[in-house]
C-alpha cells in the first residue's frame, strides 16, 4: 500500500516512524497495532505512549495510506483531526485488520506517486513546478493564470514561516477566503501570528482615512459632467491613467507634476502627447471633487502614509498584486521588518481595474528601490502553467485568446508569454448560439433556475438588455464577475456590443498566427502604438469572462461574422441547439448564493435573488429596536398596565436591561418576582417555540419568507435566537444557508455572545453547547479602531477572546460589580476574569489561558498608555489591577465605525437586585423593606451614573427609568 505523509509531520521528531510507517506500506496492521478510531481515521502505535493517526483513501484506483498526525501522550484530545476534545478510550477501540480497513473515499486531486501531501480545505499534493516553488527561499513572484494554484501554493508556503505576518489583496473576499483556507481542518500554529488584511484594510491599520474610497462608478458620474469629457470620452480610461501613470508610481510627491507628466515617454501613458495636457487638468479637478465629496484616492492615501509605515512584519504576501498599483506596494513592502521576505502572485492577463499594471512596472520598482527586494540577485520570478479550475475546453479558447493577443500586441512582457496546460478530465462543453428568440429562450428556460450557470455581459449597462431574455438574477459585467466562477457561464454579446474594439483588437491578425503550442517572446512592432493599452482592457475582459467557466461555455452573438469569432475558430462550436443540461436548484442553493454574493459586494444580484427567486417579503410584525424600546418602556410604566408592561419586562429579561428589572421588581410586577430561570423558560416558550425543535423546519420557514436574517420582534436575528436557546442543529443549519453571526442585537450582542453569556453562567450548557456555537458562530475576527488606526482581532488571539468575554459579562457582572457599594471589584480584574473562565471547556479556552497570570499579561499588554510593542490598545486601567475595554476604542459594525460605549450600552447598567434579607429577617414592614431596597438601589445607579461620568467620560442622562424613591 502507498503511505503518504502530511507535509506538516517531520518524520524525525517522531519515535519509530519508519518502523511503523514499514508495516503499515506492507498492510502488516498487526505488527503496527491499528485500530479503528472513527468512520475515517485509524491509530497506529509508535511506543508506550504516542500514536500515529491515519487515514485510508482511494487514489488512481489505488488505496493510499494518508499519515495524519503525531498524538504525543495518549492526548487524543489535543487533536486536530478527531473532533475537538476527543476522549479516547484505548482498552475499548477495536483492532483492524488490513482487510477488514476499507478506504473512505476517493481523492481525484492526489498524485499516489508523491511522498507528501498537502491539506488546505481539501487533501491535494502539488505537482512539479508547484513543489518546485514551495521550496524557495522568498523574494519569490509567482505568476500564473487562474486557477493555477497560486494562493493554495501561497498559503502552504506561509504555513512553514515563522513570526508576524500579513497576506493582503485587494479584494476583501479573496483575503476572507484565503483566511478560512488557511485554518481549515483546525489548522494552528503558535509560531507565528497573521494579519489577513484586504488593501483598504491594511491602509486603515496604518491610519483610517477620512470619508469613503473613491470608486470607478463615482469617477464615472463625476466625469460625465465634465465639459473634458468630450474630448477625453472614455472614462474608465482616463480614470486608469489617474490611478495608474499620475497617481501610482512611486515618488516624493503624492502624484506626477504637470511638467513630470507632460514628459513621460510613449510607453509611460495611455494618451497622446496632445491629450495629455486636458488629462491633467481633469486630475486637478478630480482632486477637488475628491475633497468635496469626502472620498479618498488609495493612491495618494498610500502616498500620504509612505512616511507613518511601521516595519513590522516578518514575512507578508501579496495575492493578485495585478490588482493594485506600485505605490500601495511600495507602502506593504515597508512594512517588513527584513527586505525581501515576500512572495507575490499575480497575472496580467487578469487586469480589469484601471491601473495601468504590468510586471515590468514592478521590476522597475525593485530596480529603482533597491532595497525592497533585498540582497536577492538572481530571478525572483516563478511562472506556474497547469490549470486546475477549468475543463479543457474552456481552456482551449483561453489560450487562443491568449495568442490572439499576443499575434496582436505582442508580447506584453516576459513574465507573462506562457500559455496554459488544463488537467481536468472532463472535456467540458463549448456552444457558440445565434441570438434569436427561440434559442434565447430554450437557453434561459433551462438555466434561469439553477445557481450554478451567470451571465456575463462587457459593461454593466448592459446588464438591462441582458435581463430582458434572461431570467437568472446572476447577470454580471466582468469586472464585476472577476474572482467569481460558475459551472457555467452564458456570455451575452460580449463581442457583438463592442464589435468595433474587437474589431481592433484582431486587426491585422493572421489565424494562422494562432496555430502555435508556444508563445515566443516578441516586442510590439511600435513603439508609439497605444493598442495594447487602449484595447487590454477588451481583451483582458474577454480572458476573465471565459475563464470564470468551470466546465461549459454558451456564447451567444448577434454577429457570428465577426472577425474575432473569425480569428478564435469559434465556428466549429456553431450550433443553433441549446444542449445545457436543464436544472433547477433548491431555494436552499439560492440562499446560499445570495448570501455568498452579499458577502462579495455583489448586492445588486444578491437582492435580485430575494426579491425574485426567495420572493422575501418585510416581516409583517413591528420590530422593537433601541428608540421604540424606550419609548415603549416609558408609556408602559406611566400607564401602569400590566399588558403594557409585560412585552417591557420581556424585552429587559432577554438584553438584561437591570434598571428596568429592577423598577418592575420593586414594583411588584408580578412576574419579575419569579425567579429568572421561570420567567425566562416561560419568555422561550412564548415567543422562540420553534427554536425548541431539533428540526429547523419551523424556523426555516420564517427564513424563506422574511429571509435568513430577518428580524424577530425583539430585534434579533434567527441565528441569534438559536445561539441564545442553544440550539445546534437549527444554528446550523442557518449558518450553512449564509446567516450573518456579525450582525449585532440592540445591546450590542451578535449570536456568539449570547451563546457565551449563557455559557459563563450555566456549567451545562458550556460543557454540551458552547464547544459547538463558539466554533460555527464566532466571527473570524472582530475589527477595532484605537488610536485612528484599524486592528483586526483575529479569532485566534486571546485578546479576540477576552473582549468577547467582557462583551458577555458587560451587563450581567460589569454593571454590578461597579454598582456595589464597597467598591472592591470594580472593572475587570485578572482575578476576577480568571474565575469567571472556569466554567469554559478546553475547546473554547485551553487551560494555559484560563490562568490569572496569564489573563493578567493579556490585560497590562493591551492597557492603552502601555509600552509593549504588540500593544493593541484594548484596554483602559482605572485603578491598580482594574480594567474596563477603553472608551476611545471603537469597533466596526458592518461598515461603520462606532464607539464600544454605543454598541454595548452602559446606560442599561444597574445593580442586582437587593436580596431579601430585609424580609426574612422579620424585623421590617413591607413598606419599610421596599424603601430599603429602593435606597439601595439608588446607590448603585448613583455609583455607575458617576463611574459613567468620571471613567468613561458620557454623560449622563439622569437615570430616567432608574427606580425613584416612593
Ligand atoms: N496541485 C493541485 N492539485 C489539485 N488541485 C489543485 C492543485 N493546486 C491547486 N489546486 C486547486 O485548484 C483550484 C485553484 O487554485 P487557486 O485558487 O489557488 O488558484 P489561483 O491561481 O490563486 O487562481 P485565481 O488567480 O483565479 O485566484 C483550487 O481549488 C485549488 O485547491
Amino acid at each position: 500500500m502507498r503511505v503518504l505523509v502530511y507535509n506538516e509531520l517531520i518524520p524525525e521528531q517522531i519515535p519509530n516512524f519508519d518502523k511503523v510507517v514499514h508495516a503499515l506500506g506492507e498492510r502488516d496492521f498487526a505488527r503496527a497495532d491499528v485500530r479503528k478510531l472513527t468512520d475515517t481515521l485509524y491509530r497506529a502505535r509508535l511506543n508506550k505512549s504516542d500514536r500515529l493517526l491515519f487515514s485510508l483513501y482511494r487514489a488512481r484506483g489505488e488505496t493510499c495510506c494518508l499519515i495524519l498526525e503525531h498524538i504525543r501522550n495518549h492526548a487524543y484530545e489535543k487533536s486536530r483531526f478527531l473532533s475537538r476534545g476527543a476522549e479516547i478510550d484505548e482498552d475499548k477501540i477495536p483492532v483492524i485488520e488490513a482487510d477488514a480497513a476499507t478506504p473512505a473515499g476517493d481523492l481525484p486531486l492526489l498524485d499516489p506517486d508523491k511522498p507528501r501531501f498537502n491539506i488546505l480545505d481539501k487533501i491535494l499534493t502539488f505537482d512539479d513546478e508547484q513543489e518546485a516553488i514551495h521550496g524557495l527561499s522568498p523574494p519569490v513572484i509567482i505568476i500564473g493564470s487562474a486557477g493555477s494554484g497560486k494562493t493554495a501554493l501561497t498559503l502552504e508556503k506561509m504555513k512553514q514561516m515563522v513570526g508576524d505576518m500579513l497576506y493582503v489583496s485587494l479584494s476583501p473576499y479573496l483575503v476572507r477566503n484565503a483566511r478560512d483556507l488557511y485554518y481549515a481542518r483546525n489548522y494552528t500554529n503558535d509560531d507565528q501570528e497573521i494579519d489577513f488584511l484586504s488593501f483598504q484594510e491594511f491602509l486603515e491599520s496604518i491610519r483610517v482615512p477620512e470619508g469613503r474610497e473613491v470608486t470607478p462608478r463615482d469617477f464615472q458620474a463625476w466625469f460625465v459632467r465634465q465639459p473634458a469629457a468630450r474630448r477625453l470620452r472614455d472614462a474608465h480610461k482616463v480614470f486608469e491613467e489617474i490611478r495608474g501613470v499620475i497617481t501610482g508610481p512611486v515618488g516624493d510627491e503624492g502624484w506626477l507634476s504637470r511638467e513630470d507628466y507632460l514628459d513621460l515617454g510613449v510607453k509611460q501613458s495611455i494618451f497622446s502627447e496632445e491629450d495629455r495636457p486636458a488629462v491633467y487638468d481633469l486630475f486637478e479637478k478630480y482632486r477637488v471633487f475628491l475633497r468635496d465629496s469626502n472620498l479618498y484616492d488609495s493612491n495618494i492615501v498610500s502616498h500620504e502614509y509612505v512616511g507613518a509605515v511601521v516595519p513590522r512584519y516578518d514575512f507578508l504576501v501579496v495575492d493578485e498584486v495585478q490588482d493594485i498599483t506600485n505605490i500601495q506596494l511600495y507602502l506593504i513592502l515597508k512594512s517588513l521588518r527584513t527586505a525581501g521576505e515576500f512572495i507575490l502572485t499575480g497575472d496580467s492577463n487578469q487586469i480589469v481595474h484601471p491601473n495601468f499594471f504590468s510586471w515590468a512596472h514592478i521590476k522597475s520598482l525593485f530596480f529603482e528601490a533597491r532595497g525592497l527586494s533585498g540582497a536577492h540577485d538572481g530571478e525572483i520570478v516563478r511562472i506556474l502553467r497547469t490549470n486546475y479550475r477549468n475543463t479543457a475546453t474552456v481552456t482551449e479558447v483561453a489560450n487562443r485568446i491568449l495568442k490572439l493577443k499576443h499575434a496582436r500586441f505582442g508580447s506584453v512582457d516576459r513574465e507573462s508569454n506562457y500559455l496554459v496546460r488544463s488537467v481536468a478530465r472532463e472535456p467540458g462543453r463549448l456552444q457558440l448560439l445565434p441570438q434569436t428568440p427561440e434559442v434565447l429562450g430554450d437557453l434561459d428556460d433551462r438555466t434561469r433556475r439553477s445557481t450554478r450557470v451567470a451571465v456575463l455581459v462587457l459593461h454593466p449597462d448592459q446588464k438591462d438588455e441582458a435581463r430582458r431574455w434572461f431570467n437568472t438574477p446572476l447577470v454580471f459585467s466582468v469586472q464585476e464577475a472577476k474572482g467569481l466562477e460558475y459551472d457555467s457561464i452564458i456570455l451575452f454579446n460580449v463581442v457583438s456590443d463592442e464589435a468595433k474594439a474587437f474589431r481592433e483588437v484582431t486587426r491585422d491578425v493572421d489565424p494562422a498566427a494562432l496555430e502555435t503550442d508556444t508563445l515566443t517572446y516578441a516586442r510590439a512592432r511600435d513603439k508609439r502604438d497605444k493598442s495594447l493599452e487602449v484595447y487590454k482592457f477588451y481583451i483582458n475582459a474577454l480572458f476573465v469572462a471565459i475563464t470564470r467557466a468551470v466546465r461549459n461555455l454558451y456564447w451567444v452573438e448577434s454577429d457570428h461574422g465577426h472577425p474575432l469569432i473569425d480569428v478564435l475558430q469559434m465556428a466549429r462550436f456553431s450550433e443553433v441547439t441549446v444542449s445545457a443540461e436543464r436544472e433547477d436548484s433548491s431555494l436552499e442553493q439560492w440562499q446560499r448564493e445570495a448570501s455568498r454574493l452579499e458577502m462579495q459586494g455583489k448586492t445588486e444580484q444578491a437582492q435580485d435573488i430575494r426579491d425574485r427567486v426567495l420572493q422575501q417579503k418585510p416581516v409583517p410584525w413591528s420590530v422593537v429596536d433601541r428608540a421604540t424600546f424606550d419609548a415603549q418602556s416609558e408609556a408602559a410604566f406611566a400607564s401602569g398596565a400590566r399588558k403594557q408592561l409585560l412585552p417591557v419586562f420581556e424585552h429587559a429579561l432577554l438584553h438584561w436591561y437591570r434598571p428596568i428589572l429592577n423598577r418592575l421588581t420593586l414594583d411588584g410586577f408580578k412576574p419579575a418576582l419569579d425567579p429568572e430561570d421561570k420567567a425566562v423558560t416561560l419568555m422561550h416558550r412564548k415567543h422562540f417555540e420553534a427554536y425548541a425543535f431539533k428540526n429547523p423546519g419551523t424556523v426555516l420557514r420564517d427564513v424563506e419568507r422574511y429571509g435568513i436574517d430577518h428580524r424577530t420582534p425583539f430585534n434579533l436575528t434567527p441565528v441569534m435566537v438559536a445561539a441564545r436557546v442553544g440550539n445546534i442543529p437549527v444554528a446550523k443549519t442557518l449558518i450553512e444557508r449564509g446567516a450573518d453571526p456579525t450582525l449585532t442585537a440592540n445591546h450590542g450582542f451578535t449570536a456568539v455572545d449570547f451563546a457565551l453569556e449563557r455559557g459563563l453562567t450555566d456549567e451545562r450548557f458550556a460543557r454540551q453547547k458552547l464547544p459547538e456555537l463558539f466554533d460555527l458562530l464566532a466571527p473570524p475576527s472582530i475589527d477595532v479602531q484605537a488610536r485612528g488606526r484599524l486592528i483586526k482581532l483575529d479569532r485566534h488571539l486571546m485578546e479576540y477572546v477576552l473582549l468577547r468575554i467582557m462583551g458577555a459579562l458587560f451587563y450581567r457582572r460589569l454593571g454590578p460589580w461597579i454598582a456595589t457599594r464597597y467598591g472592591h471589584n470594580e472593572g475587570f480584574t485578572a482575578k476576577a476574569l480568571a474565575e469567571v473562565v472556569t466554567i469554559l471547556p478546553e475547546e473554547v479556552l485551553p487551560d494555559r489561558r484560563k490562568k490569572r497570570t496569564y489573563i493578567s499579561s493579556i490585560l497590562s499588554k493591551n492597557e492603552v498608555d502601555g509600552t509593549s510593542p504588540y500593544n493593541r490598545f484594548l484596554f483602559r486601567r482605572f485603578r491598580h489591577g482594574h480594567y474596563i475595554v477603553d472608551p476611545d476604542l471603537k469597533i466596526r459594525v458592518g461598515t461603520a465605525w462606532v464607539p464600544y460605549y454605543q454598541v454595548f450600552r452602559p446606560e442599561a447598567w444597574g445593580p442586582d437586585h437587593p436580596p431579601d434579607y430585609y424580609a426574612r429577617s422579620g424585623l421590617y414592614s413591607e413598606a419599610d423593606i421596599k424603601a430599603m431596597q429602593t435606597r439601595e438601589i439608588d446607590r448603585g445607579m448613583q455609583k455607575l451614573a458617576a463611574f459613567r461620568a468620571d471613567v468613561l467620560g458620557l454623560e449622563t442622562d439622569g437615570n430616567s427609568l432608574g427606580p425613584r424613591s416612593p
